[in-house]
This record gives C-alpha cells, structure tokens and sequence, in this order.
C-alpha cells in the first residue's frame, strides 16, 4: 500500500515541533483522564470542525464509554494566520444539548475568541455540563480568558499546523504538528 500521508518531520519544520508519538501518547492520557471523570454519564464529544477533525477521532476511539459526538464549524481564520476576530457559524449542532454532560474537542485556543463564542452560544442551550478539551493552547497570545479542562499541549506564539490544523487549508492530513521556520 502506497502511504501517502506525510509521517516524519522535515528540514523545513520549525521550532515548535509534536511528533506522532508525542501527540498519540499525549491523546491516551487525555482520554484515560476524560474516560475517569465521565464514566457513568454518556457523555456528547462535539468535534469543532475542521481542525478538531483528528483529534476528536482518535480522542472517542480511546474511549472505551458509552457516548455520543456531534459536529459543529465556526469560522475566523479563513486562509489566513491572524484570526478575522470575527466568528461565524458556519455549521450548527446536528442534535440537542439540553441535559447533556458536553465537551467540546478543540485543537487549538489562541486569542480565545473562538472558544468564547462557542462556550457563550452553546451554554444558553441548557448542557447539564460544558467543558473544553483541547489539543493546544498559546496562552501568551490570550485576548479572551476561556477555561481548558483538558489541555494537550503549551506551545509557544508560532503559527503551527498538521494533525488537523491547517496552513492555508493545506497540511491538515500531517500525522504530527509544526510551525513555520
Ligand atoms: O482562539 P482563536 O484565536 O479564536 O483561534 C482558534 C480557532 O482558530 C482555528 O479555527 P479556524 O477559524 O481557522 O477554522 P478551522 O478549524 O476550520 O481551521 C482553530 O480551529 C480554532 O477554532
Ligand atoms: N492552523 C492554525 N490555526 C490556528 N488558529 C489559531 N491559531 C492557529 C495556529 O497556530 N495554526
């Protein structure tokens, strides 16, 4: 079989660099802590697309509980590497949330906005709970304080990508994460 999938880091890759390794390792021990505190309570994964779209799929295979995902899709990047600051509904809830025990599965919070917009429109929907796992976080680079109950990774202000998260809708099928040099 021909594998397309670029799998090792390369010369050009920056300095914020998560192997697959570091990244599969990392995914197991939040799913056994996410697995610890949410047994018992059929739990609702909500993907935030696109760039959730690795991390929520291999999060919910380590999940060895009774529950259900939905997909939501906000938009403030675009193509671009500074948010818009404005966010978009782009695609709603599939499923109701009202008495449900929700976490939100984000790959990265930066500014925050994004997480802030979700937490705000998601939370007049009456959840029983409403929390946030995260891939990654730049706190440095924080304009709206959200809390991150499960968080993945601190990485420093880069514009990082692969494992989901985009470089101009390129890159998102990379098996490990990187930033520009
Ligand atoms: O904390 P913030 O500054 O708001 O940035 C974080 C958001 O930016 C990216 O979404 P984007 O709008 O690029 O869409 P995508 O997930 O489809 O790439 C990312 O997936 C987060 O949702
Ligand atoms: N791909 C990508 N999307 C982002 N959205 C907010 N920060 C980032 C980032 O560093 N990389």
């Amino acid at each position: 079989m021909t594998v397309f999938q670029q799998k090792q880091l390369r010369p050009s890759d920056g300095p914020v660099q998560i192997s697959e390794e570091q990244l599969m390792a990392r995914v197991r021990e939040l799913a056994a802590q996410i697995r610890q505190d949410y047994a018992g309570h059929n739990p609702h994964l909500i993907c935030l697309l696109n760039g959730a779209f690795l991390f929520h799929a291999d999060l919910v295979r380590l999940l060895d509980i009774p529950l259900t995902i939905d997909f939501m899709q906000t938009s403030s990047y675009g193509d671009a590497k500074q948010s818009s600051g404005e966010v978009k509904l782009v695609k709603d809830l599939s499923f109701p949330i009202s008495g449900r025990h929700v976490l939100l599965v984000e790959d990265i919070i930066d500014t925050g906005s994004t997480m802030d917009y979700i937490l705000r429109y998601l939370g007049e929907r009456g959840p029983a709970s409403l929390k946030v796992a995260s891939l990654l976080s730049k706190p440095s680079r924080r304009k709206v304080e959200v809390p991150v109950d499960y968080l993945g990774f601190t990485i420093p202000d880069a514009f990082v990508f692969g494992y989901g998260l985009d470089r101009a809708q390129q890159d998102r099928n990379l098996s490990f994460i990187t930033s520009q040099k």
